[in-house]
């Protein structure tokens, strides 16, 4: 029989992976950079002249789509018909993102997570439902970390037809890694419901990093979902472990 001594310096078994996944793919806003705040203060600013108040079931609802249709479900949910056209929002919100969007920090966890898949030849792309304009806005000061990725897909590209929760993003990112991928060889990392939604409507897998604010209803369908970027384990997914 194995005693106390023995059993406390067996080596721990090596957990069975989730899947074996070969390719990563990310979101970026609320995900690789700090920016969902930028459209939360922007939001509440623009409401409160309505004398409304901007709540998270109503972040959860807009976050990750394309402009326009968060702009339409803006408009809709509070009420706003004949007061505010979504035109009309998007325009009022612009040159206040504008001014917010360089400033934005880059969330923990992000950059060691990318170097490490990049020293480890992992292929990795950005999905974002960002459009070029913004997207040039908000990584004009971090360029190294999509200098990384393999390519970048954002919301204003054709291939995108319909923003997320349709897979139309993650399949066109998938499309342009090199070689035959499978939905089932990619790892989605996402903060947002409707883009969790996408990546399993693709047929990939989703890693959810939700703001605490998030209610945790809105995590159903995601395979993980952590507190941070800091916790992924990429062994438990198929993918080079952290060696620090
Ligand atoms: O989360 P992303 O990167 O798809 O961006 C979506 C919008 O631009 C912001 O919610
Ligand atoms: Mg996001």
């Amino acid at each position: 029989m194995a005693s106390a001594a023995d059993e406390g310096s067996a080596a721990a078994p090596t957990p069975t992976p989730r899947a074996a996944v070969s390719h990563v793919i990310f979101d970026m806003d609320g995900l690789l950079l700090d920016t969902e705040g930028f459209y939360t203060e922007v939001q509440e600013r623009i409401l409160a002249r309505y004398g409304k108040v901007f709540d998270w079931s109503l972040k959860a609802k807009m976050m990750g789509k394309k402009a326009a249709e968060s702009a339409r479900i803006f408009v809709d949910e509070c009420g706003l018909a004949g007061l505010l056209t979504p035109e009309q929002f998007l325009e009022e919100r612009e040159g206040m993102l504008q001014e917010l969007f360089p400033s934005c920090a880059v969330l923990p966890g992000a950059l060691r997570l990318i170097h490490h898949l990049h020293a480890n030849g992992v292929p990795m792309a950005v999905a974002t439902g960002s459009h070029k304009r913004h997207f040039a806005l908000k990584t004009q000061n971090h360029k190294e970390m999509f200098t990384l990725m393999h390519h970048v897909v954002m919301g204003d590209d054709p291939d995108v037809k319909t923003g997320k929760p349709s897979p139309d993003i993650f399949l066109a990112a998938m499309r342009r890694f090199e070689g035959k991928v499978e939905p089932s060889n990619c790892l989605v990392f996402e903060d947002a419901p409707s883009g969790v939604a996408a990546a399993k409507n693709a047929g990939m897998y989703a890693v959810m990093v939700p703001d605490p604010r998030l209610d945790v209803s809105y995590h159903k369908g995601a395979d993980q979902v952590l507190s941070s970027l800091l916790d992924f384990k990429p062994d438990e997914w198929g993918l080079p472990p952290f060696k620090d």
